[in-house]
């Protein structure tokens, strides 16, 4: 079956569930069902970079295991590049990159390089291939100097750019990322989204990002995804995201010395601490023009501005939710363009 462009990636109603063992007394266990994926539907189209966020045990990991076919659902249907994963692995293989952050495809003991020549083998990539698409990686990512070095003696960031570039040698047209960026320093990260970016408009790379940096997802993706407690609870722009959860960001501001709460509206001083103040503001409005009308207005020594974190962006969405509809509501769909997607279960 051939996929349409817009629904490259393709789930209707997929679940997961999981049969698990629970100790309820000395000798006693007790089965019961962990529903980590449930009722998940959407599509994204060919060449689209998408975020996929939840806080911890959301679900993310799980839907990207069903897209690789590493785990089959237990409902509903999947198509990736009008392929089934869990039916037709191998022949996914061969599509699809995949980066999981806190583990690595490459070989432990093995100079970076020997990983590449396996994995050239593996995929049985043309050579012309699998020299040009090394070479460019080497090229972006900076790997010259890494490829004789074996992999237990990388940095974090060394080896993640070790693995991304090993996801794209065989020429994927779709990447998962599992927590890129994490762990990494500011630098390394902004290589990593960086390369991404430039990817996806060279190659027109199809990339599902998942994690817990919404500076991965502001500067990678135009799309964001939320998944919580295994349901998909909002599909749009980051921008409507931060609106929906009226998330907020908050602006640390040095002074030369103490001085009355600084005045900057929309942003308001949440927090003093002799010269340093704390000022949030809304998520959705760029940080430049107030950091510009601060800087003209006070003796600025110092400023950093600090994002929302993923958690509280979604606990904002409950609370916000939940009081606007005054009782709870179990239908809801998916939703485009800023909406969020289901009712607070
Ligand atoms: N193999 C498994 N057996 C039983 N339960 C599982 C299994 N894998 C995941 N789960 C459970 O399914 C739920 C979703 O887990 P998942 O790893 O998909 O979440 P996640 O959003 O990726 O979280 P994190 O951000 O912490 O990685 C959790 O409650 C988890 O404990």
């Amino acid at each position: 079956m051939v996929s349409d462009a817009h629904d490259f990636i393709r789930l209707d109603r997929v679940e997961k569930v999981f049969q698990v063992r629970r100790k309820t007394g000395f000798l006693r266990r007790e089965r019961h069902e962990v529903r980590a994926v449930d009722s998940i539907s959407f599509a994204v189209a060919r060449g689209e970079m998408v975020g996929y966020i939840g806080p911890n045990g959301a679900g993310k990991s799980t839907t990207i295991k069903m897209l690789t076919g590493i785990l089959t659902p237990s409902g509903g249907r999947l198509r990736v590049a009008g392929i089934d994963p869990s039916r037709e692995r191998t022949r996914l293989a061969r599509r699809i990159g995949v980066v999981f952050g806190q583990r690595t495809t490459l070989w432990w003991d093995l100079p970076l390089i020997d990983s590449y020549r396996l994995m050239h083998r593996m995929y049985r990539i043309p050579d012309a291939r699998y020299r040009e698409n090394l070479d460019r990686c080497v090229q972006l990512l900076d790997l010259g100097d890494l490829l004789e070095v074996p992999v237990r003696q990388l940095s974090l960031g060394q080896r993640m750019r070790g693995d991304i570039a090993a996801a794209l040698l065989h020429d994927p047209e779709v990447l998962y990322l599992d927590e890129p960026t994490i762990g990494l320093d500011v630098i390394s990260k902004a290589r990593v989204r960086e390369f991404l970016r430039d990817l996806n408009a060279e190659r027109g790379t199809t990339v599902l990002l998942t994690t817990h940096d919404l500076q991965d997802i502001e500067q990678v993706c135009r799309r964001v995804m939320v998944i919580d407690h295994g349901r998909l609870m909002y599909d749009g722009p980051l921008a409507s995201l931060h609106e929906v959860g009226e998330s907020e960001r908050t602006l640390v501001v040095d002074l030369e010395r103490e001085l009355p709460p600084i005045e900057a509206a929309p942003a308001r001083v949440v927090r003093v601490e002799g010269p340093r103040q704390w000022l949030a503001f809304p998520a959705s409005e760029s940080a430049a023009p107030l950091v510009a009308r601060i800087a003209a207005a006070y003796p600025l020594v110092d400023l950093s501005v600090r994002e929302p974190d993923i958690e509280a962006v979604i606990a904002k969405m409950y609370a916000e939710r939940t009081e606007r509809s005054g009782q709870v509501n179990e239908e809801g769909g998916v939703g485009r363009g800023g909406q969020a997607t289901e009712a607070v279960s």
